[in-house]
């Protein structure tokens, strides 16, 4: 794959939201006549900001039959601010759901093929229905800036934004424990991105404990670095996370790999242990691979540290685009009528 020149895209979560409004469906776009039009009451289109989410270790046990073959996990997540966007808006009754998807960099949900139906959004929009005994007449959009099949839990991402946008929508206001609960059940990234911020996640990823900023363990994590300024080298190629975790049940992980898939995914994507090396070389506080890859993620001091880490990525052309960012991030909930 000839690398392209990265390019450099800064995130806020002000932009997230200024781009957000000029979203454009792109697929299954719903009607106008479904949708329900100004009411005074409840409010009609929620619209969610949902951090990437990266893990600052990622220790691996082994698989459990119970958990449909997932390994046993012992990470400390860490969101961070690259945002998609989720978008709720109510429907006729009856009317059924849509989605549509906008973004520049849509990986294989880019395809014919893709399944909107199978979409993580769409799952979770489904499970809050029937959690809620409704029927799902609700118009999804996504607004998608997270890299797809990264490493950085773009899926989880969406899908943790439409339990808290439905949340909202239909005035549940259900705690964060049921919403998590709800996550648990469709996949093992999902229950952390409810909340982002920092925690620690055990069981196959699912059993969240919140790291607050102001704890010990939060302090701790901010003065070995792993606050403030982040690099995403992100990349055109996807990795599997199941393939990964299998090529982890053969290869094993790195002596001194806090995160133990990095091994495989630099062995099935070569470049990302490149982009590690360099961004190390150039004053990094922490580089390595992103959950399952092939993102890397480097945590760096300053400005003058971000620019020799950019400068090292694009003349030796180590990943396709360069995303800077703050960790850690949360989500953010927008009503309009
Ligand atoms: C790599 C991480 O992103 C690190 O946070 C997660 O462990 C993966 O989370 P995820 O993509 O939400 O994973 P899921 O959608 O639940 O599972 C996808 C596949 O990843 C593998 N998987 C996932 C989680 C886990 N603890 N062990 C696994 O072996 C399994 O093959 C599973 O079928
Ligand atoms: N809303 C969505 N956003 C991104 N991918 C999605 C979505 N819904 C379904 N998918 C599918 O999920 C697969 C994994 O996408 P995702 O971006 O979540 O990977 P990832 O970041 O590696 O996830 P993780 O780090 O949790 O393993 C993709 O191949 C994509 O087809």
């Amino acid at each position: 794959m000839s690398a392209i020149s990265p390019t450099l895209v800064r995130h806020r979560a002000s932009d997230a939201a200024a781009i957000a409004a000029t979203a454009v469906n792109t697929a299954n776009t719903a009607s106008a006549s479904d949708t329900l039009h100004a009411s005074n009451a409840t409010p009609l289109t929620v619209s969610v900001d949902c951090p990437a989410k990266t893990n600052l270790v990622l220790h691996v046990g082994p698989t459990h039959e119970e958990w449909g073959g997932r390994h046993e996990l012992d990470t400390i997540y860490c969101a961070v601010g690259v945002y998609d966007t989720v978008t709720a808006t109510a429907k006729q009754p009856g009317a059924g759901f849509s989605l549509a998807i906008e973004g520049a960099y849509l990986g294989d949900l880019a395809s014919s093929s893709a399944d909107m139906r199978r979409n993580h959004a769409a799952l979770a929009l489904f499970a809050m229905a029937e959690a809620a005994g409704r029927e799902p007449d609700v118009a999804l959009t996504i607004t998608k800036r997270i890299p797809v099949g990264a490493g950085l839990g773009g899926g989880s991402a969406d899908a943790a934004a439409t339990l808290l946008a439905v949340n909202r929508l239909w005035d549940l206001n259900w705690p964060v424990a049921r919403l998590r609960a709800i996550a648990a059940t469709l996949g093992a990234d999902m229950p952390f991105c409810v909340t982002g911020g920092i925690a620690r996640g055990t069981g196959f990823g699912e059993r969240i404990t919140d790291i607050t900023p102001d704890s010990e363990q939060g302090l701790r994590l901010a003065q070995e670095g792993f606050a403030g300024q982040v690099l995403v080298g992100a990349y055109q190629s996807q990795l599997s996370t199941p393939e990964v975790y299998h090529t982890f049940d053969v290869v094993g992980a790195g002596a001194q790999d806090a995160n133990h898939l990095q091994a495989s995914a630099v062995s099935l994507h070569p470049r990302s242990g490149q982009a590690i090396e360099a961004a190390t070389a150039a004053g990094a506080r922490h580089a390595f691979v992103s959950g399952s890859g092939p993102s890397v993620v480097a945590f760096v001091p300053d400005d003058t540290v971000a620019d020799q880490v950019i400068t090292a990525w694009r003349d030796e052309a180590l990943v396709d685009r360069i995303i800077r960012a703050i960790a850690p991030a949360k989500p953010s909930i927008g009503v309009s009528h």
